[in-house]
């Protein structure tokens, strides 16, 4: 089965002042459709980077970045954009919601970016995906009249709306109590089984537990979980 998502020996650099950062070096990874990965990692390790350069938010200096066997730095921005929107889904850290629209208007806003075959539905899809993160009350609130926590569950409802190949989360459950955590990555399964690979970065290793796969990231590099070689190297 083709790779939803592969990276083929991808480095990316971050210059400051006359230093230099090596947030990804060679880092080498395929995600297939029925994927559940998970990333932990210290602080300042690479996961949002590894994110970003998967989305195709960011350039990598050196190797290849293909979703769906395209590769992303071939085409051009607009093409890019429509790729992205077609394919992906984004969770961010923090949950960038537009503050002048209001909780449906938010989950709905990738409708503007999709073709009109898949926006069919759209409105009921985004109410039941409310629903599932338990937000059915607030979908006429605005994003600042909501908790950080409910922004993000927001975030999660409208990274899925359009059914993504692939879903790039994030930190998805950082600012949610154990419970709301666990409706999220319930959600997130039922995703998973309808057919979108998930490309998760947590700090919580029981969720990383649960995955299909466990990878750690380490200065830059990326390791089987469990590697003890990565495990023992200083920091
Ligand atoms: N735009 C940037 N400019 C300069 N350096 C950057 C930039 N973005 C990231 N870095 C550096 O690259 C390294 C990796 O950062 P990244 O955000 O990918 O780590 P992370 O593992 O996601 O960290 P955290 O868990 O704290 O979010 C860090 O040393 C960071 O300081």
């Amino acid at each position: 089965m083709r790779a939803v998502l592969a990276l083929e020996s991808v480095s990316k650099v971050y210059r400051h002042g006359d230093g230099s950062v090596a947030a990804l070096d060679h880092v080498s990874l395929e995600v297939a459709p029925g994927d559940f990965v998970v990333i932990t990692g210290r602080s300042g390790s690479g996961k949002t980077t590894l994110l970003a350069v998967s989305g195709g938010l960011t350039r990598p200096d050196a190797g290849r970045v293909r979703v769906d066997g395209v590769d992303l730095w071939s085409l051009t921005d607009d093409r890019r954009t429509a790729l992205r929107a077609e394919k992906l889904g984004f969770v961010f850290q923090f949950a960038s919601l537009v503050p002048t629209l209001t909780v449906l208007e938010n989950v709905l806003l990738p409708t503007a970016f999709l073709p009109a075959r898949r926006t069919i539905g759209a409105r009921a899809r985004a109410l039941e995906l409310l629903e599932r993160v338990g937000l059915s009350d607030k979908v006429g609130s605005y994003p600042w009249q909501l908790s950080g926590g409910q922004q993000k569950r927001v975030a999660v409802a409208r990274a899925l709306l359009g059914r993504p190949a692939l879903l790039l989360a994030d930190e998805p459950t950082g600012d949610l109590d154990e419970e709301t955590e666990a409706d999220i990555v319930d959600l997130f399964r039922t995703c998973n089984a309808a057919g979108t690979a998930v490309l998760m970065v947590t700090h919580n290793t029981q969720l990383a537990a649960q995955a299909t796969r466990h990878l750690r990231m380490s200065r830059g590099r990326l390791h089987e979980a469990g590697d003890a070689e990565a495990r023992s190297r200083p920091a």
